[in-house]
């Protein structure tokens, strides 16, 4: 049990077994791991040779209940390079505690994951942003953390990481100019953005005043997810690129006719799959790693 009384924070030895379990089924040993945003799934079938498994098929894995979220993870080679990818991530607003929602990246660790890309769907707040839009996150604004749920609450296990771990490093800046270097040579500067993602727990869109709020701020994007999983990486270790991808305009005007919607959201997914994967694959072929299988 953790202080605050639920038995969620799965403990180092469960997500080891977890690991082993996974390595004992596939020959791939992943120093990539990429997580795929609402109607983003697309990027896990640039993965070749793959081996595929169900969520529900992998020991203390919870289960994908949202619509564009398949549920499956997918290991395989990228340009040659050893990648995982989570096809489909979990939510706060799933009901599932923030420990759970986080485990991957600590299973994706003991698989030898160096670099995690992480990607989502968001509102765009900052005016000059469009729909179709990708931003590159410089920084994050953890909504849910000022109220105590961080996926780090509870007892700490040093094999994993520090109890204080830093985060004012934890978007990796070489990994971010190597996405405007990769972007620019694609010809996607004019859809290539930067800026500060502020996470909270949805389901529900925000409202008009809120919007204004987290504008005022400094969030450029809102969405409800990536920030967890970027502490909890951060704090095993690993390096961390993530975008968003803007999918919406969020509502800031009283006069407005604009609704957020899921489907808008997953259609402009679909629409910008192809950018979307060119970018990551190229990043992923140019990025430098320390293990010896890549
Ligand atoms: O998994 P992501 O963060 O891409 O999903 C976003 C947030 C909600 O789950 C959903 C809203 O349409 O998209
Ligand atoms: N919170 C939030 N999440 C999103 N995901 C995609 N669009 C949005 C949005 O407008 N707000």
């Amino acid at each position: 049990e953790t202080p605050r009384g639920t038995s969620a924070m799965y403990s180092y030895e469960d997500c080891k077994a977890t690991a082993d379990w996974l390595l004992a089924q596939t020959s791939v040993r992943p120093v990539v791991g990429i997580v795929c945003g609402s109607g983003m799934g697309g990027l896990a079938d640039m993965l070749k040779d793959q081996v595929a498994f169900n969520y529900k098929d992998i020991p203390n894995f919870p289960q994908s209940t949202v619509h564009g979220h398949a549920g499956r993870l997918v290991f395989g080679t990228l340009k040659g390079r050893p990648c995982v990818c989570m096809q489909g991530r979990f939510h706060l607003y799933e009901g599932y505690a923030i420990q759970k929602i986080t485990l991957p990246m600590r299973i994706f660790s003991l698989l030898g994951v160096e670099t995690v890309i992480l990607t989502n769907a968001a509102g765009g707040l900052n005016q000059d942003f469009k729909v179709g839009d990708i931003m590159i996150m410089k920084d994050h604004i953890n909504m849910p953390g000022f109220a105590g749920n961080n996926p780090l609450a509870g007892a700490n296990d040093d094999r994993f990481g520090v109890r204080f771990p830093c985060m004012s490093d934890a978007y990796d800046r070489e990994l971010q100019q190597l996405a405007v270097d990769v972007g620019q040579e694609l010809g996607y500067g004019d859809f290539l953005r930067e800026g500060v993602y502020c996470v909270l727990g949805g389901p529900s869109f925000e409202t008009i005043a809120e919007c204004r709020m987290l504008h005022k701020l400094g969030a450029d994007a809102v969405g409800m997810s990536t920030a967890h999983e970027v502490i909890a990486a951060r704090h095993c270790g690993m390096r961390v690129f993530a975008l968003s991808l803007i999918t919406n305009k969020a509502v800031m005007d009283y006069d407005s006719e604009e609704k957020a919607n899921h489907e808008e959201v997953l259609e402009t997914g679909q629409h910008r799959a192809i950018q979307l994967e060119k970018l990551v694959s190229t990043m992923v072929t140019r990025m430098e790693y320390n293990n010896t299988n890549a």
